[in-house]
Formats: structure tokens, C-alpha cells, sequence
């Protein structure tokens, strides 16, 4: 696993994927499956993994944190680069961050809480708390539409307590936000990372300058989502708008469905790896949803082999 402290061509080199986790029918860490997905990942060209909202980290027992990222580090190649993710509330936060430290991850992740349980204020202060116990740079996660002041977050990055922000705040016409002009306008837009996977990725490049982006359904096609990486770094419009199309069907399916319960079963339905039951409080697809899933994951992961070939 990569440890060297996050510089700036980190969030550009790779699709930052945030896979699933896979699990035994007990809800322990499936090991077989999870270095199969990493691997798959990693041949498609994938170099940084997320584990966090698609991990269903949220129901991850505190008691099982350290065996997972223990594994984690372990089952990756040399210079991929993982980032945890911690939280979402204060307390979990605290007691995981020793272990992100003591492993040597470069950074965390600091997932978000429940809409209207926090301020400004407070979420800026956990996460210097966050930074400190870890003793770098944190990556904040703007899930909702005004989660922080931007005169706060330029104090965090000012003082060195956050590094990146994934910001994932869902709009109609992702255009038109407010929200990430006033963020752009207050910190270097490379810090921004665009969270919401392929959808509203092309309008985050061009219209507000961001150069990195997230992915789940990057589990299922590696090499179509780094192809749309590279389409945007070479500003060819054409390509990134045919790439993403191909995966609109499984996008469209996740917004109907959940995102991280439908890619959990999306990635055991296209054959990558089977990611076995996913956590309460999530739950895997139903008959009619599993049968509309399968159909788009297979397409997509067909586009992806083929996208090998070409
Ligand atoms: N939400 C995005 C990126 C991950 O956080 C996705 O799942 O595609």
C-alpha cells in the first residue's frame, strides 16, 4: 500500500473508486472476494480505493474496523493508495482514527452524518480533532448542500486539518450550484473532488474545474471509467459523453434502488466477485430489482471487456 503523503497528481492518476465490501453469511470480512474485486480494480487500472458510503462502512462493527484495514493494506498492490473512511459520528470517529494512524494510511475520510445532526462549527472542530489524532491532512465529505461555511473550510485547509474535500451534494442540473461555486472560490478547485461517480462528472470538469472524481460503478467497469478519466484530462467531450453513457443503466438503477446496496449486488450480479450479503442496516435487492440490475451490470461489465479489446 502506498503511505507517502497525498500530493496533488494522487486524486488525478487513478478513478478514486469506492468499491463494496464484500462478506461471509456470518458478516465477516470475505477475503477471497475482496482481494478478487481489488484485483479486477487494480487490472483495470485503478490505483486508489475508497472504502467508505459503498463499503457500508457505516454499519461496520467498530470491533472489526482494525481486521478490515489491516486486510486492506495488505491486499493491495505497492503503490495503490487506500483512504478509510471514518465516522460518521464523533465518537466512532475518535475511536477509529488510532488505527488509521497506526496502519499509516496517508489519510482518512470522514463520512457524513445524518443530515441536521450537525453545524458548521462542530463538524469543522471534529475534524481538526480528526486530523490531529491522525497526524495529517483529512478529507472532508460535503454530502449536503451547505454542510459547512466556506469561510470555515478555508480555515481548515489554511491550517493544514483538511486536505481534500469528496464533495457529493446531489442537484437536479448539477450546473447550477451555489454551493460548489462558493467552495471553488474559496480554495484551489484541485482539493474538490467530484463524489457522485460518473452522472455529473463531465459538468464538475468543465464547468467548475474540478480534476479528479469518485466512482462505485467503477467495480464493475475499471477500464470505462478510467477511459473516462483520461477523456476528460484530454478534454475530448465526445468520448467522455459516449463513455458515461454506457453507464447511465446502472446509475439509473442505483438512484432508484440505493446506490451502495445496488452496487454491492451489481458486482456479485456481473460476475466480478461475490460480495455475499451486505450489512444491516442495508439489504440486498429483492427478485424484481436483482432481475433490472442484473441486465445493466452485465451490459456494462460486456462494455468493459470490450472496451479491453478496442
Ligand atoms: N457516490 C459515488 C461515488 C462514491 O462515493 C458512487 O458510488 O458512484
Amino acid at each position: 500500500m502506498k503511505i507517502d503523503a497525498v500530493a496533488f497528481h494522487d486524486l488525478t492518476r487513478s478513478v478514486i473508486a469506492v468499491p463494496p465490501l464484500a462478506q461471509t453469511p456470518a458478516l465477516t470480512l470475505a477475503k477471497a472476494a475482496n482481494a478478487t474485486l481489488i484485483n479486477y480494480l487494480e487490472q483495470g487500472g485503478v490505483s486508489t480505493l475508497m472504502y467508505g458510503g459503498n463499503a457500508n462502512f457505516y454499519n461496520l462493527p467498530v470491533s472489526a474496523y482494525a481486521e478490515t484495514l489491516t486486510f486492506l493494506a495488505e491486499a493491495v498492490a505497492p503503490d495503490t493508495w487506500i483512504i478509510p473512511a471514518v465516522g460518521p459520528d464523533f465518537g466512532r470517529m475518535m475511536d477509529q482514527a488510532p488505527v488509521v494512524r497506526d496502519l499509516k494510511f496517508p489519510t482518512a475520510m470522514a463520512l457524513p452524518a445524518y443530515a441536521g445532526s450537525y453545524t458548521s462549527a462542530g463538524l469543522a472542530r471534529s475534524l481538526r480533532y480528526l486530523s490531529d489524532k491522525i497526524g495529517a491532512p483529512v478529507l472532508m465529505y460535503a454530502k449536503h448542500d451547505r454542510c459547512i461555511a466556506p469561510a470555515d473550510l478555508r480555515r481548515l485547509v489554511d491550517d493544514g486539518v483538511v486536505g481534500w474535500v469528496k464533495y457529493a451534494v446531489v442537484r437536479q442540473d448539477p450546473a447550477e450550484d451555489d454551493f460548489l461555486r462558493a467552495l471553488i472560490d474559496v480554495v484551489d478547485p484541485r482539493r474538490i473532488i467530484s463524489g457522485i461517480g460518473e452522472r455529473p462528472v463531465i459538468t464538475h470538469f468543465e464547468t467548475f474545474g474540478l480534476s479528479s472524481f469518485t466512482s462505485g460503478s467503477v467495480a464493475v467497469a475499471p477500464r470505462l471509467s478510467s477511459a473516462l478519466l483520461r477523456a476528460l484530462q484530454a478534454g475530448d467531450r465526445a468520448a467522455a459523453h459516449a463513455i458515461r453513457d454506457l453507464f447511465m443503466p446502472l446509475e439509473d438503477c442505483r438512484d432508484a434502488f440505493g446506490p451502495a446496496r445496488t452496487l454491492h449486488d451489481a458486482v456479485t450480479l456481473a460476475d466480478v466477485a461475490d460480495m455475499g450479503p451486505i450489512a444491516p442496516l442495508q439489504s440486498n435487492l429483492n427478485e424484481t430489482e436483482r432481475a433490472q440490475v442484473a441486465a445493466a451490470a452485465r451490459d456494462l461489465a460486456n462494455n468493459d471487456v470490450a472496451a479491453l479489446a478496442a
